[in-house]
């Protein structure tokens, strides 16, 4: 299956997600690398002039706090944890806006938990965020907010924060930096006989044999949650790398087609994931009609749904809910996330934009719903 001559997936792919992990940032917990830092983040300004969308999802907020602390041995205690993690994510966030000011890029700090992206209105929140700062240019540096997080709803590792994020934006590629070269058939640093896997399919359950738990005290999850992962960033379509962070440019040549590290292959398409998704996680909560006009701008144009073309609103549904769009007949031609609850809805209906905020008291998006969230039902 491994074609050495280079993967199309990584070359076409327009909005990426990079991880890296603790052990890369700190330097195996000596402190934050500056000169790796610099370089991923200078390879990141090249892919946005070339045209391409970047967020930056980095851990090491713990290892570096611990080491401002002067602390050798890593806490049991979770609001020690958490005590460190504030810390060093100062110095953390600090380091990636000198390196991408220094090549002429803004950066963004995004901090998240499951939470918020379990949460309706949350998660629509966060993603138009993401997306707006991704239009700006800007680099989303992204991290768990540990400070508002306990055991159980902590992510543990941002190996599976990375795939959320990649879900949440429907990136066409996961790129998680390590310590390792890929993933290996056995863990490497307890196997010396370990075969290098160059490519397999995201989700491949025989993977999940190959790999271990972390192999440093710095890292996390070590290779089980990059392949768990893989499987959860190819739900929405997304295809993920596992590569060695210190390999040079690595970022650059892998979009250039180069094949460095593991690829896991996602299987479905994104469209239809994105579809899938919808249809398996939301339940529709409500529906909003609409003229002829607005048909078919939804239907054949693929635009967004704006409120000047709705002539009803039917249920009780909050922002970030999932509504039907009803054509005139009351035949459903889409679904997607609602911008606005029903009330707000019932205000706004037949609408332009520059009313909305006499009617709502703020003026929100200009789309009941946005194209990305909209999906046709025929
Ligand atoms: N099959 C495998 N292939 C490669 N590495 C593996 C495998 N199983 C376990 N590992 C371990 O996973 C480690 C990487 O995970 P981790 O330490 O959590 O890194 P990070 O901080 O980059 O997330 C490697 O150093 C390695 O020891
Ligand atoms: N939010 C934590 C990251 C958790 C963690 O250890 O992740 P990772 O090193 O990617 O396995 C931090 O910044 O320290």
């Amino acid at each position: 299956m491994h074609d050495p001559s280079g993967n199309p997936v990584l070359r076409n792919a327009r909005r990426i997600v990079v991880k890296v992990g603790s052990s890369l940032v700190t330097n195996e917990g000596r402190g934050l690398d500056a000169i790796a830092i610099g370089q991923w983040c200078k390879q990141l300004a090249a892919l946005i002039k070339d045209g391409r969308e970047v967020i930056m999802v980095s851990s090491g907020a713990i290892a570096e706090g611990m080491k401002r602390l002067g602390w050798s041995v890593r806490p049991k205690a979770i609001h020690e944890l958490q005590a460190a993690a504030a810390v060093g994510q100062m110095g953390l966030v600090q380091m990636y806006e000198t390196k991408l000011r220094e090549n002429g890029i803004g950066s963004a700090q995004v901090l998240l938990t499951h939470a918020d992206l379990a949460d309706r209105e949350r998660y629509l929140n966060a993603r138009s965020t993401l997306l707006t700062l991704l239009q700006l240019g800007v680099v989303p540096v992204i991290n768990e907010n540990d400070t508002v997080v306990n055991d159980e709803i902590k992510f543990g590792d941002n190996d599976t924060l990375g795939a959320l994020v990649a879900n949440l934006v429907e990136a066409d590629a996961l790129i998680i930096l390590t310590d390792q070269k890929g993933l290996y058939t056995a863990d490497p640093r307890k196997d010396p006989a370990a075969q290098f896997v160059h490519e397999a399919k995201a989700g491949d359950t025989a993977l999940e044999a190959m790999a271990g738990g972390a192999g440093s005290s710095i890292g996390r999850g070590g290779m089980i949650t990059k392949i768990l992962a893989a499987k959860r960033a190819a739900g929405s379509g997304a295809s993920t790398v596992i590569a060695w962070g210190r390999e040079p440019e690595a970022l650059i040549r892998l979009t250039q087609g180069e094949a460095i590290g593991t690829l896991l292959v996602a299987q479905t398409p994104k469209m239809q994931a994105r579809k899938q998704w919808m249809a398996d996680h939301l339940q529709l909560r409500g529906s909003v009609t609409v003229d002829p006009g607005a048909a078919s701008m939804v239907q054949g144009g693929g635009k967004s749904l704006l409120p000047i073309g709705m002539t009803g609103v039917q249920g009780d549904f909050s922002r970030g809910d999932v509504i039907a769009v009803k054509d005139a007949d009351g035949v459903e031609i889409a679904r997607g996330l609602a911008n606005y609850s029903s009330a707000e809805a019932r205000l706004i209906c037949r609408k332009v934009s520059s009313e909305f905020e006499k009617l709502l008291g703020y003026t929100g998006e200009s789309e009941m719903v946005h194209r990305t969230n909209l999906i046709l039902s025929r």
